[in-house]
C-alpha cells in the first residue's frame, strides 16, 4: 500500500472540507470541533481516520481508536471508514461504543481488578430501572447512621447512579465511607458485586471498573496509550461523568491525539447523566486547541434560517452557519399542521405521504415520523391509516427483548446473518457476499495471505449457500420456517467463534441478546410476505416510513421529518426555557434536509407548555395550517 504525503491527501468521497475543517484535521494535539447540526462532524471523523491511516501518520501497527455512544452511530462511522479506504488500512480503525469498550477491558483484565471491587466471573449485566433504584435509596436511608440521615435523603433515584455513582472514583483500597453519599454508593457497590448467584453490573459499573483498571495497573494504560495514538469521541456533549473521567485517566497527560467533536445544543442525555460542562473540562484537562465549524451541508437554506432561530433560543451568541444544500422543494419548506382529531391527522398524513413521494420521485425511507417518547403509542394511532394508502409504518424504537429493533439493525451478527439470507433468496446480491465472505474469513480466523485457508474458507460458504438456496426455493416464508432458517445461520456462524471474534461480544450476553432478537425479527417479519426476498425487506425495513423518537434519530437525516405531537401531552415534562427540551425540538429540526413538518392535533393535548416552541416557529416564519 502506497503512502499519500500528507499535503497531497484529498478528501475521500466528499469534494472538499471548509477551510476549519482541514485546520482541525491537521491538528497533530487535542482538539474539540464544536459545530452545529449538518456540519460533518461525523464525515470530518471519518476524513481523518483515513487521512491518519493513509498518510502513515498512523503507520501500523498503531491503531485509531473512535468512541460513540450508540452501537448504531459507532458502526456507521466504521462502515463511512470502511468506503473510503482499503481493508488493510480500515482495519486498524477500531469503533466502539463507550460501553462495549470499557467492558472489553474489564472482562479481559477481571482477575487484575483491586480484590474490594472485584465482581465473579462471569458476571451479569443488570439494567436498574427508576423502581429500583427508588427501593434501594428507600433501605439505605433506612439503615444510614443518624447523622447520615439527610444527606441520604436528599439524594434521588432520577440522577443518583450517573451523577453520584458515576462521578465516584473507586479508591485501590476500599475505606470506611466518611460521608452519607458514600455510604450510599459503598452499599450500591455492594449491592451489585454481591448478588446473587453472581455480580450483577451495570454499564456505569464497568465503566468506573475500567477506570479503576487503568488508574491501578500504570502499565495497562499505557499500553492503551501505546496502541491508540489517536482517540475520536463523536457527541461529545454526550459525555456523562463516568465516561469523561474513564477517557481523563486513559489518556489525559498523555501524548495521545483526542478529537472530540459535538454540539452544545445537541445535548439531550443530560437526564441520563451528560455533564454540561464537557467541553470545557476537555478544553482545560487535555489542552486542546477549539476549532468551530460553521457550514451546513445537509438543510437547505430556508431550514437552517428557521434552525438558526431555534439555536438561538438555546444560545444567544450562536453563530448563523451557512448552508451548503440546495434548495430541492417548491412551496413551503416548514409547516405546523393543526388537526382536531388523531384520525383526522393520521389520514391527512397518509394522503400527504402519498401525493409527495409521487409528485417528487421519493421512496418511503426518505421520510421520517419523530416522536417525543412513546412511539408504541403514536405506531397505534398512525399505522392502520397509513396501511391504507399500502404505506408500512416502521417503528425503530419498537423493544425486541433486551435491545430495540434499531440496534438490532447495526449489530454486526444480524448483519451478517441477514445478509447470508439475502444470498440464500437470491444470487444478485454483491454486497452480501462480500460481507459474508469477509466476516466468515474474521469468523474462522484465517489469516491475512493464507491463500490456502481462503480457498476453503470460500468453498465452505458456496456449499453453504447451496443447501440454503435449495431450502429457501421450496419453503414458503412462515414464521415456522423462518425458526429453522435462523437456526441454520446460527449453527453455520458458529456463535461461540462469533463471540470470539467481535470484540462487543467479548463476554456477557450482547450476543445473547442480539441472536434472540433476530430470530423474533425474523419471525415478525414472516406475516404477508409472499417470497423470502419480501420478508427480508421487512426485517430491513426496505419500502417503509421510519417512526422513531428523538432520541433514536440523533445522527440520523431524511429528506423530510414529520414531527408528531408537539402538544402538553407528550411534552409533559417541560418547562418553559428548559434546555433539553430546546435542545430536543431542535434535534428533531435538524435532521430534516428538505422539509420539516410540525403536527399538533387538538385530541392529544392541550398547547401551552409547548407554547414556546410554536413561538420559535412562527418568529421564524412557518406557518400552521389547519387541516
Ligand atoms: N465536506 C462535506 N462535503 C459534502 N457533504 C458533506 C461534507 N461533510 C458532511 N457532508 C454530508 O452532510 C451530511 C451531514 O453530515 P454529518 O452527518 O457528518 O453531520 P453531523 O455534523 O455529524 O450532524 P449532526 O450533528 O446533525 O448529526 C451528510 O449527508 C454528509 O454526507
Amino acid at each position: 500500500m502506497m503512502l499519500v504525503r500528507a499535503q497531497d491527501w484529498r478528501p475521500r468521497g466528499i469534494d472538499d472540507l471548509e477551510p476549519d475543517a482541514w485546520r482541525a484535521l491537521r491538528q497533530t494535539g487535542s482538539t474539540c470541533v464544536v459545530a452545529g447540526p449538518g456540519a460533518g462532524k461525523t464525515e470530518f471523523l471519518a476524513q481523518r481516520a483515513v487521512y491518519l491511516l493513509e498518510t502513515g501518520l498512523c503507520p501500523a501497527p498503531y491503531r485509531v481508536l473512535a468512541i460513540s455512544f450508540k452501537s448504531d452511530a459507532a458502526s456507521n462511522l466504521a462502515a463511512r471508514v470502511r468506503k473510503r479506504c482499503p481493508p488493510e488500512l480500515s482495519n486498524r480503525f477500531t469503533s466502539l461504543t463507550f460501553d462495549a469498550f470499557t467492558k472489553s477491558l474489564v472482562d479481559r483484565f477481571l482477575t487484575a481488578i483491586p480484590a474490594d471491587w472485584r465482581p465473579s466471573h462471569p458476571y451479569d449485566i443488570a439494567f436498574p430501572a427508576f423502581r429500583q433504584v427508588s427501593s434501594f435509596l428507600d433501605l439505605a436511608r433506612l439503615n444510614a447512621p443518624e447523622e447520615w440521615l439527610a444527606e441520604v435523603a436528599g439524594l434521588g433515584a432520577g440522577n443518583f447512579e450517573s451523577r453520584h455513582v458515576g462521578a465516584y472514583r473507586l479508591p485501590i483500597v476500599r475505606p470506611a465511607p466518611q460521608t452519607g453519599k458514600e455510604f450510599t454508593i459503598h452499599r450500591w457497590w455492594s449491592d451489585q458485586l454481591g448478588a446473587q448467584p453472581r455480580s450483577a453490573l451495570s454499564f456505569v459499573s464497568l465503566n468506573r471498573l475500567a477506570e479503576l483498571l487503568l488508574r491501578s495497573y500504570p502499565h495497562i494504560r499505557r499500553a492503551l496509550q501505546l496502541t491508540y495514538p489517536f482517540v475520536f469521541v463523536d457527541e461529545f456533549q454526550d459525555t456523562t461523568y463516568a465516561q469523561y473521567d474513564f477517557l481523563l485517566s486513559a489518556f489525559g497527560g498523555a501524548n495521545n491525539a483526542v478529537t472530540a467533536v459535538g454540539d452544545d445544543k445537541q445535548r439531550i442525555m443530560t437526564w441520563a447523566g451528560a455533564r454540561i460542562d464537557a467541553f470545557d473540562r476537555f478544553a482545560t484537562d487535555f489542552t486542546a486547541v477549539r476549532i468551530p465549524l460553521l457550514f451546513n451541508f445537509r438543510s437547505s437554506p430556508d431550514l437552517v434560517h428557521i434552525q438558526h432561530v431555534v439555536a438561538r433560543a438555546l444560545d444567544p451568541t450562536a453563530m448563523p452557519t451557512i448552508a451548503r444544500a440546495a434548495r430541492q422543494v417548491d412551496g413551503e419548506v416548514a409547516q405546523v399542521w393543526h388537526s382536531p382529531t388523531t384520525a383526522r391527522e393520521a389520514e391527512h398524513l397518509a394522503q400527504w405521504l402519498v401525493d409527495d413521494m409521487a409528485i417528487r420521485g421519493r421512496v418511503p425511507r426518505d421520510y421520517a415520523i419523530l416522536v417525543k417518547q412513546k412511539s408504541d403509542d403514536f405506531e397505534a394511532d398512525l399505522a392502520a391509516p397509513l396501511a391504507l394508502t399500502a404505506l408500512r409504518l416502521r417503528n425503530e424504537s419498537h423493544t425486541l427483548g433486551r435491545t430495540t429493533l434499531q440496534d438490532l439493525l447495526s449489530d454486526t451478527f444480524a448483519k451478517i446473518g441477514v445478509a447470508l439470507l439475502r444470498l440464500g433468496a437470491t444470487r444478485r446480491a454483491p454486497d452480501a457476499w462480500q460481507l459474508c465472505s469477509a466476516a466468515l474469513l474474521e469468523i474462522r480466523a484465517v489469516a491475512s495471505g493464507d491463500d490456502v485457508a481462503e480457498a476453503r474458507t470460500e468453498a465452505e460458504l458456496t456449499a453453504f449457500l447451496t443447501t440454503l438456496r435449495a431450502e429457501m426455493a421450496n419453503t414458503p416464508p412462515t414464521v415456522e420456517n423462518t425458526v429453522a432458517l435462523a437456526d441454520q445461520v446460527l449453527a453455520f456462524l458458529d456463535v461461540a467463534a462469533v463471540a470470539r471474534t467481535y470484540l462487543e461480544y467479548a463476554s456477557g450476553d450482547l450476543l445473547a441478546i442480539m441472536v434472540d432478537a433476530f430470530q423474533q425479527h425474523l419471525a415478525a417479519s414472516a406475516p404477508g410476505a409472499t417470497t423470502w426476498g419480501e420478508c427480508l425487506d421487512a426485517f430491513e425495513g426496505v419500502g417503509q416510513i421510519p417512526l422513531m423518537t428523538v432520541h433514536k434519530s440523533k445522527g440520523l437525516e431524511y429528506d423530510t421529518i414529520v414531527f408528531v405531537g408537539l402538544d402538553d401531552q407528550a411534552w409533559w415534562a417541560h418547562r418553559p426555557g428548559d434546555p433539553e427540551g430546546l435542545a430536543t425540538f431542535f434535534v428533531a429540526l435538524s435532521r430534516a434536509k428538505q422539509r420539516a413538518i410540525f403536527s399538533f392535533c387538538r385530541e392529544r393535548g392541550r398547547r401551552q407548555r409547548v407554547a414556546e416552541l410554536f413561538q420559535l416557529l412562527t418568529d421564524a416564519g412557518v406557518p400552521e395550517v389547519a387541516i
